[in-house]
């Protein structure tokens, strides 16, 4: 869109709350300050302006801002071709520029985990936790004095070959290069989208050009582990037929029999391999590093912890049924997902129609809207002491209502936004709450953990545009469980 065709739209939002910059220079301004602080006018605007649609102008785009239970509703209820989580997708990553021009028309990548990992949960859960246990043991040896090691790296290292364990199964899951590359594939993309992201339209192909060497150099290093493995798997199916004796149960399998013929290429395939990996570890290994630092930082939970988890484990060892019934640690991941997570932008739509909210308010085709998990997260109305961490917060009011749904890790709502809200609500949280239990209930059993400084201050962490992250750079101390034989 030309620049006079952006002030015309623009005219016609002067009835919604404007917060931040405003006027040519202004929104110039504006467009720099979403790299240095754009995040506290949304901050400032939800506020302000609770309960009310906001608006917050960029050079290049508008985005409004929504608050309160209505019009969260609104959002939650409108259809995919009024507002789109795709739509929002290709525009955020730039996936015409950095993945594949079309990818999101038709994402089946994503079913994999609506559709196979969620329903095969139960069944592949015995596989999990081995893996979790092995990888713990080779990552975080047990030794009998203190030791660090860099809690960032190990907590990703784990995630990965665990999730990549269900995406491309053993060996390749335990190959460090291979991990490596999905790390280095999604740090890249961020990256690129970002710029490219700020650029404008004519000069995208230009600028994408000049910064995405990296990324298909990236994803031909990928497509070398995972040309091999096809061509094995397709060997078997040839002598054996389609249910070969053996055939792993893991996104690759899936894809290999599930995407459309145009896309059973090698190159495809690693492309909706990187893809899914993208959505999957990078959030998760967030939330387990941070739940690990918020056991560090608050030790005193941890005796209420395994008083929790010992009889449970001791009964029936770490099950899918016996995580179920750890409601106090599920209480505690989650509270450490809501102080520390949510995003000030989340649950981004793009308009795709003009959609008119129930205040009347009309967002036109072409704006993008969001909402800020972060705000609701720290807004005293949803959470007494909101930026306290109170690790048995959910516990307590599941206690107090009997309610042992509501306030469980998984569900989400308008008041708990770390998992989006609504049919786009993210369908691996059902995995990514299985694995953070057992990760946790694991360290617990097998460790003691302290932060590297005696002084008790939590690592800052470090915002990256409109979300925190763990400090990257921080360590942890972990030893053997001092009675454990
Ligand atoms: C703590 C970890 C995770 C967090 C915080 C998280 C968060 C989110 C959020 C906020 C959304 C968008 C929801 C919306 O806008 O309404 C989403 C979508 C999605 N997530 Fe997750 N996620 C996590 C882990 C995972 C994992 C482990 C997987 C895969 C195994 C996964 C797969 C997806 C997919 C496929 C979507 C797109 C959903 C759709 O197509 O409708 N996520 N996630």
């Amino acid at each position: 869109r030309s620049v006079i065709d952006e002030r015309i739209i623009r005219s016609k939002y002067k009835n919604v709350i404007s917060v931040g910059p405003s006027g040519m220079f202004g929104t110039l301004i504006g467009t720099f300050q979403l790299l240095l602080g754009y995040r506290d006018f949304i901050q400032e605007g939800y506020e302000k302006h609770y309960g009310k649609l906001f608006r917050i102008p960029t050079l290049f785009t508008m985005t409004f801002v929504v608050t309160g239970h209505d019009l969260l509703e609104d959002v939650r209820k409108a259809s995919d071709d009024q507002l789109s989580l795709y739509g929002s997708i290709k525009e955020g990553m730039q996936t015409d520029y950095t993945m594949e021009p079309h990818i999101l028309d038709n994402p089946y990548h994503f079913r994999f985990v609506h559709l196979s990992l969620t329903r095969d949960l139960g069944g592949r859960f015995p596989e999990l936790r081995e893996e979790v246990i092995t990888a713990f043991s080779e990552l975080v040896p047990p030794t009998d004095d203190w030791t660090s090691f860099p809690a960032w790296l190990t907590g990703k290292s784990i995630v990965l070959r665990v999730t990549n364990k269900l995406f491309v199964g053993p060996p390749l899951c335990h190959d460090l290069d291979y991990n490596d590359i999905n790390d280095t594939y999604s740090d890249a993309l961020v990256k690129t989208a970002l710029i490219v992201g700020l650029t404008p339209d004519f000069l995208k192909p230009i600028v994408a050009s000049t910064l995405y060497f990296y990324i298909p150099k990236t994803l031909k290093r990928a497509m070398k582990h995972v040309a091999p493995l096809v061509q094995e798997r397709l060997e078997k199916e040839r002598t054996f037929g389609k249910d070969w004796p053996g055939k792993p149960n893991d996104l690759l399998s899936w894809l290999m029999e599930k995407a459309p013929e145009s896309d059973k290429s090698v190159r495809a395939i690693t492309i909706r391999l990187l893809a899914t990996m993208f959505a999957a570890y990078r959030p998760a290994s967030m939330a387990l590093t941070q739940a690990l630092f918020d056991l560090a930082t608050y030790p005193s939970y941890i005796p209420e912890l395994r008083a929790e988890i010992e009889p449970i484990v001791k009964e029936k060892g770490i099950t899918k049924e016996s995580i179920n019934k750890m409601y106090k640690l599920d209480s505690f991941i989650k509270e450490s997902l809501r102080l520390r997570g949510g995003g000030k932008s989340s649950m981004p739509r793009k308009v795709l129609k003009d959609f008119t909210f129930s205040d009347g308010n009309t967002v036109y085709t072409g704006s993008t809207i969001i909402a800020t998990g972060y705000a609701i997260h720290h807004d005293a109305r949803h959470y007494p002491d909101p930026d306290e961490f109170d690790g048995f917060r959910f516990a307590r009011l599941r206690e107090a209502e009997n309610d042992p749904v509501r306030y469980q890790m998984v569900s989400v709502g308008p008041t708990y936004m770390m998992f989006g809200n609504g049919r786009h609500a993210c369908p691996g949280r059902f995995l990514v709450s299985a694995l953070l239990k057992t990760m946790l209930a694991h360290v617990l059993m097998t460790y003691d953990v302290k932060l590297e400084q005696d002084d008790g201050v939590r690592p800052p962490d470090k915002w990256f545009t409109f979300a925190p992250a763990p400090n990257e750079t921080a360590s942890l101390m972990f030893r053997k469980r001092a009675n454990l034989a």
